[in-house]
């Protein structure tokens, strides 16, 4: 069965990179600042081998057999919205994904296949255009928002062997329209077209939530509030010779309310379970939906926000898509009403701006859902 060497993971408090990792990245020629000026995409294309800091595993560590499939439930949102007897069946296995998993397959949203493919067809274009045009959308090496890297995270952690490009989408006064590309011409529009489609599955998501817990169904929609925010992040893992040394994304947990992930038909996401990295599916027509950590506290526990990480390949680069709906900037969230026992047993404490602790952790290579338990 499943050996995991390292399962730092399960611990909320501890590192989730190896202590020996760690050390090797010590050992840095170079800054992570000057690394992060070259993207992974032109050192792949250069023929260059992955620097120190980009090789956060210990290759023995990884040499096992091929990871299981982790069996996430696929939920069929139209059935759950209706007026049908399969509904509640559907409602009680989507209660059953969201507090083993932390997460299902959603079929039945609504957006056609046509344009998930739109949607992964201009991302993976934007990508394989000359850098001199994406390079127009670079952002600061400390900057969250645009092309390159993630920012330049603490001195020893281990960086990603991955491009992004990371994008506010709503509200629509958070956009920065620097950051949108001209190019590939279709870029804006669809994006844009996807932020509008997105806020309809959330309400529909948003609701089949509360409903699977028997709780108000609009609990959810009100705690995120009104100016809930919704980020896009376009990943592109270039190919590696050494995918047993790098990874993707380091291991982590959202720190979202919950997010959607759009992936393309190339394997590499897993999901840690019960010790265990489980190798999530691709479904070209589902929509993958991860509880973050926000809705971990929301339903004081019940809904688990499970750690992940992508894993990079030899023989193809994959694509892709994660959109991100994080409650309201200053909103206080904590356990919704309904969720707190007779007892009243509250396991998480009500906090404001998680996700920028969160992401203060995250670059430390730690979680931070520890500071909101009781
Ligand atoms: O690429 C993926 O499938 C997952 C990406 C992810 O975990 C993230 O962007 O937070
Ligand atoms: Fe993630």
């Amino acid at each position: 069965m499943c050996k995991l060497k390292n399962t730092a993971a399960l611990s909320p408090k501890i590192l989730i990179d190896s202590i020996e990792n760690q050390k090797m990245a010590q050992v840095t020629p170079l800054k992570a600042e000057i690394l992060l000026a070259t993207r992974v995409q032109e050192m792949v294309l250069h023929g260059k081998d992955p620097p120190q800091p980009y090789k956060c595993r210990e290759a023995e560590s990884t040499k096992t057999d091929s990871p299981p499939l982790a069996e996430i439930p696929t939920i069929d949102l139209s059935q759950i919205s209706s007026p049908h007897s399969h509904a509640q069946a559907e409602l009680g296995r989507l209660k059953s994904a969201l507090c083993s998993w932390g997460s299902f397959q959603a079929v039945g949203h609504g957006i056609s296949s046509s344009f998930l493919n739109e949607m992964r067809q201009v991302a993976r274009e934007f990508f394989e255009q000359p850098m001199e045009e994406k390079a127009r959308y670079a952002k600061g090496v400390t900057e969250m928002e645009g092309y390159g890297a993630d920012p330049v995270p603490e001195e020893g952690q281990p960086l990603d062997w991955q491009d992004r490009l990371f994008l506010d989408v709503y509200p629509h006064d958070k956009r920065n329209p620097k950051f949108w590309p001209e190019k590939p011409a279709s870029f804006r529009r669809l994006l844009e077209e996807c932020t509008e489609k997105m806020r309809v599955v959330i309400e529909v998501v948003s609701k089949a939530m509360a409903n699977s817990l028997n709780i108000e169904e609009n609990c959810f929609l009100n705690a995120f509030g009104e100016r809930a925010t919704l980020q896009a992040r376009f990943n592109y893992y270039s190919r590696s010779q050494f995918p047993d040394l790098v990874l993707g994304i380091k291991s982590h947990a959202d720190g979202s309310g919950y997010t959607f992930i759009l992936q393309d038909d190339v394997e590499g996401l897993q999901v840690l379970k019960n010790d265990c990295w489980y190798t999530v599916p691709v479904n070209p027509q589902a929509i993958l939906v991860l509880m973050g950590d926000q809705m971990e506290i929301m339903t004081n526990g019940i809904f688990k926000s499970p750690v992940h990480r992508v894993l990079t390949n030899s023989e193809r680069e994959r694509i892709s898509i994660a959109v991100f709906y994080t409650p309201e900037p200053g909103k206080e969230i904590g356990p919704v009403d309904g969720l707190v026992d007779e007892d009243g047993n509250v396991l998480y404490k009500k906090m404001k701006d998680y996700g920028t602790i969160h992401w203060d952790y995250y670059q430390k290579g730690l979680r931070a859902i520890h500071l909101a338990q009781i």
